[in-house]
């Protein structure tokens, strides 16, 4: 058995997310997490949020709540949310815990100990329209590498160069539009990145089985221009983790908190301690200390070494997790666990243009769930996550792949075996027959598909998985139709009962392997097969002779019905303005 920790990018705290940040982190973190356990191994699955930071500062004032509240109430809408995904966390955390406060200030301790953070007295912009510093994301202006007017102070969306406010050529407050800005003298505290530089460029250069995407983002900021750079890791804000040098003050960085980058790479760890005190891991072992059982995830030292740790994100969180973070866990000089694969993805747009939570434009969470169950939505996005290049989510095209994927293929599948055998045999698996050479063929083709559709789930090849697990439903179809079992019992009802004992096999199957995709219609018809907790299949041969004759079965309610025009349209309108 092996042993894996799987970790999502955090979402923001500031807002419902949207559909691409679903499809770019949590969802398939989820997909990742489900097959692993569900061939057996041992999974750590955890997930939080994002919490630090002027704009759930902002979001708050705009709330009329404490920032603390508002966080508070917002982290259990998105965890609600994520339940209605079925996002399988074992465990949804806070960046904001006593924990990653207690966590962070230990790692920049030991950074500073080590020589790897210095103080540096600059310049920042202050706002007196705003009557605050603005941080990073608060100031806009033209990007000095690419030209984009507007680059963000923390990172040009254009070009993913991460900036910092001064860099900017023209910059205004994006609070208020005051560029009345002005320098002001402060002192900060930088992670010195450029010292660890070679370190990181050895690490990714082992690193040839990673995504391209990983990996080229990662170079990129590695040698372009000047190279990697120190990183500033403190703000002048009320709102994130105070400025600490483990339990000790900070002189000179008083009333100063951490970035956020800074400390929510670190909540990842954190959020194991808060599994573990939250009682929802194992008990410790006896005479061990509690924190082994969250150590035993994240301490070489302490149970980890056989831990295959796996990371999820969006492009756009690639450098901090490729550069910054791993320059926290190696620069501490503790045996932390360090990544060993990082999943990213490009991005998925919305009908010709960017999904975007700022100006709410797309499908939300929420909304999505209004409007459809949970598995409609997770196999049209992991079907089309955007892994090679940008996807593009149009109401068309989801429409038709739900329709022709979940409705013609499986779902009809499904429902005419178990409705043929109701009415024909009664609800119970039916003997008789012998299977002859189409069914050795279809159980070889079986046999081959099932073994793509692991090959490229253990690959984590999001749309191929999915591309294979549709493969293996088509067969089954295909073999209904060219045997047609509805003809066959006119003639010889024995090869016809076969036929059907072989169709509701398959479809016990699917369920049992689509799960990672989709969950509830699969529990539905696991339900309905009577056979609720099967096993992953070790061979299709045998998985296929599962239940025997007599094994009682029900006909499934819902399996999948067909977005209509009508309805399509509808929602086409209903999602083109802007969500408020
Ligand atoms: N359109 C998209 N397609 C795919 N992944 C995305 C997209 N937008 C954001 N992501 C990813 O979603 C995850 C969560 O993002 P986060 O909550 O930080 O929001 P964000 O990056 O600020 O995006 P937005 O401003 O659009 O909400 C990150 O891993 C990010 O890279
Ligand atoms: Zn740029």
């Amino acid at each position: 058995m092996a042993r894996h920790l799987i970790t999502s990018a955090i979402p923001y705290i500031n807002g419902i997310k949207h559909l691409g940040n679903l499809v770019g982190s949590q969802l398939p973190a989820d997909l990742f997490a489900r097959y692993q356990r569900a061939r057996g191994h041992e999974v750590l699955f955890l997930c939080a949020t994002d919490e630090h930071g002027t704009p759930a500062e902002l979001a708050a004032k705009k709330a009329g709540q404490p920032v603390a509240e508002y966080c508070r109430e917002m982290h259990a809408v998105q965890a609600k949310i994520a339940e209605g995904f079925r996002l399988s966390f074992d465990h949804f955390g806070r960046s904001s815990s006593p924990q990653n406060h207690r966590l962070t200030q230990h790692f920049a301790a030991r950074l500073a100990d080590r020589g790897l953070i210095r103080e540096v007295s600059e310049t920042q912009m202050y706002s007196p329209t705003d009557g605050r510093y603005l941080p990073d994301r608060y100031i806009e202006g033209t990007c000095p590498n690419c030209g984009f007017d507007s680059a963000r102070g923390d990172q040009c969306d254009n070009c993913t160069k991460q900036l910092d406010p001064v860099d900017l050529i023209n910059p205004h407050s994006t609070i208020s539009g005051a560029t009345d800005l002005e320098m002001r003298e402060t002192t900060h505290l930088y992670l010195r990145q450029s010292e660890m530089r070679q370190q990181l460029q050895d690490w990714i250069d082992s690193k040839a089985d990673w995504p391209v995407l990983t990996t080229s983002i990662a170079k990129k900021w590695l040698n372009d221009g000047d190279g990697l750079q120190d990183r500033g890791i403190t703000r002048d804000l009320d709102w994130g983790v105070p400025v600490k040098r483990g339990d000790q003050d900070w002189p000179g960085m008083e009333g100063k908190v951490f970035y956020v980058w800074f400390d929510a790479p670190i909540e990842y760890i954190a959020c194991a301690q808060e599994w573990q005190e939250a009682g929802k891991g194992p008990a410790p072992e006896p005479g061990a200390d509690k924190d082994s059982v969250w150590e035993r995830w994240w301490r070489t030292d302490k149970g980890a070494e056989d831990v295959t740790y796996t990371q999820f994100m969006g492009k756009d969180n690639v450098p901090f997790h490729t550069l910054s973070f791993p320059v926290t866990i190696l620069g501490s000089g503790e045996p932390w666990k360090l990544v060993d694969y990082i999943k990213s993805f490009n991005y998925l747009n919305y009908e010709g243009g960017q999904f975007s939570t700022s100006r709410g434009r797309g499908v939300f969470m929420d909304q999505a769930l209004e409007i459809l169950p949970a598995d409609y939505w997770r196999w049209w996005l992991l079907s089309h996550a955007p892994e090679s290049s940008d996807a593009e989510f149009t109401w068309e095209n989801f429409q038709t792949s739900v329709n022709k994927d979940l409705a013609d293929v499986l779902g009809n599948f499904a429902s005419r075996v178990t409705k043929f055998c109701r009415s024909k045999f009664g609800e119970a698996v039916p003997e008789g027959g012998a299977e002859g050479a189409r069914e050795a063929q279809l159980i070889d083709d079986i046999a081959t598909g099932l073994a793509e559709y692991e090959r490229q789930m253990e690959a984590m090849e999001v749309r191929k998985s999915a591309a294979a697990l549709r493969a293996l439903w088509v067969l089954g179809n295909e073999y209904l139709q060219e045997v047609a079992p509805w003809t066959t019992i006119k003639t010889d009802p024995e090869t016809a009962a076969m036929q059907i004992r072989l169709g509701l096999n398959l479809i016990r199957f699917y369920a049992v392997i689509s799960q990672p995709f989709i969950p509830d219609a699969c529990a539905e018809l696991l339900a309905a097969m009577q056979s609720e907790g099967a096993d992953w299949p070790d061979a299709a041969a045998a998985a296929l002779h599962a239940l025997p004759a007599g094994h009682a079965f029900t006909v499934p309610d819902v399996t999948f019905r067909k977005i209509t025009d009508a309805e399509r349209e509808e929602w086409q309108t209903r999602f083109s303005g802007r969500r408020d």
